[in-house]
């Protein structure tokens, strides 16, 4: 499969199978340099979500070279049923035990809700946390010219930052509910508002829920990197809520694949625990001190 990429070198049996993005860069964590070197070599990407440092561990070892922090924590790790009520101090010790888990992959964090919007300030304060308390190496933010000031601010800082477009589910109550954006006239709106992402200095743009047609225009547009979530095969990368893709989550939208089946897997290993203790049949010698 890569044998014929001149970039990749022989790598340790057993290791894990790199992304591209990974070819010939040891065992050094990825940069943004390295994200935008695999748009000019048209490579695509995956990135996942991780909340820990065991999932961000597994998930670095098999070649996930981008791991996001999402603010999709309110829901999936906090319960709530949106990503409003997510807080800086909720997830900054996630986004700290990431880092720590994860060796290799570029570490994003979202800025949530109420972190950012009011203005300049407000947006570097919270960046700002981030990146000296968890040691992420990029931020992201919702928003296109509406947060301009705020994206161009922390760029100028040296912040690396990640736009995200289409459904921006911070903004769900404005929306009315989780819904495809950006169909007819929205899409130019959407066009406009990446290209600003990209010339006030954004490293890439998540584009969630649009049509797979003004996200390939968007991605031939650019010149940063897409990342898709529900927006067809065109963009550069895709990116999914780990527990989605592994089965967890009970309700899922149409863009999940569900790579794995874990809500029956981890369901059957807590019965069958569940039923050897009730019985005695647990824990036996083997299990024990003497
Ligand atoms: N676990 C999880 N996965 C996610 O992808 C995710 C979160 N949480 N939380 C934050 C947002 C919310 N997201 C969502 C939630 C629901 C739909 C959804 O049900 N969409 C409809 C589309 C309806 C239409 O056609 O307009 C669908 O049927 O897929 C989409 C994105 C994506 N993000
Ligand atoms: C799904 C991605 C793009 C996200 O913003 C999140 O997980 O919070
Ligand atoms: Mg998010």
């Amino acid at each position: 499969m890569s044998a014929s990429t001149p970039t990749s070198p022989a790598r340790p049996q057993g290791a894990a199978q790199p992304t591209a993005l990974y070819g010939g860069q040891g065992t050094r964590r990825v940069t943004v340099r390295d994200i935008a070197a695999a748009k000019a070599r048209h490579e695509k990407w995956p990135m996942l979500t991780a909340y820990d440092a065991l999932s961000a561990r597994v998930f670095d070892e098999a070649g996930i070279p981008v791991l996001l922090v999402g603010d999709s924590a309110a829901m999936v790790v906090y319960g709530y049923d949106s990503t409003i009520p997510v807080t800086v101090d909720d997830l900054v010790p996630l986004a700290a035990a990431v880092v720590r888990g994860a060796k290799r992959a570029l570490v994003v964090a979202d800025l949530p809700f109420g972190s950012y919007q009011s203005g300049v300030a407000e947006a570097l304060a919270s960046a700002a946390r981030f990146m000296k308390e968890a040691n992420v190496q990029a931020i992201k933010v919702e928003g296109g010219r509406r947060v301009l000031p705020q994206v161009e601010a922390m760029v100028a800082a040296g912040i690396p930052v990640m736009g995200h477009l289409g459904l921006t589910p911070q903004s769900v109550n404005a929306f009315g509910g989780y819904r495809v954006q950006g169909r007819g006239e929205d899409g130019e709106q959407l066009m406009a508002d990446a290209k600003a992402l990209e010339a006030a200095g954004a490293f890439s743009v998540v584009l969630e829920c649009v049509p797979d047609e003004l996200a390939r225009r968007v991605t031939a547009a650019l010149s940063i990197p897409t990342i898709g979530i529900g927006a067809g095969e065109g963009t550069d990368a895709q990116v999914l809520v780990w527990q989605d893709m592994a089965g967890l989550t009970p309700h899922t939208a149409k863009f999940v694949k569900k790579y794995a089946d874990l809500y029956s897997v981890l369901g059957d290993a807590a019965r069958e625990y569940a039923e050897e203790v009730v019985a005695g049949a647990f824990p036996t010698a083997e299990y024990s001190y003497k």
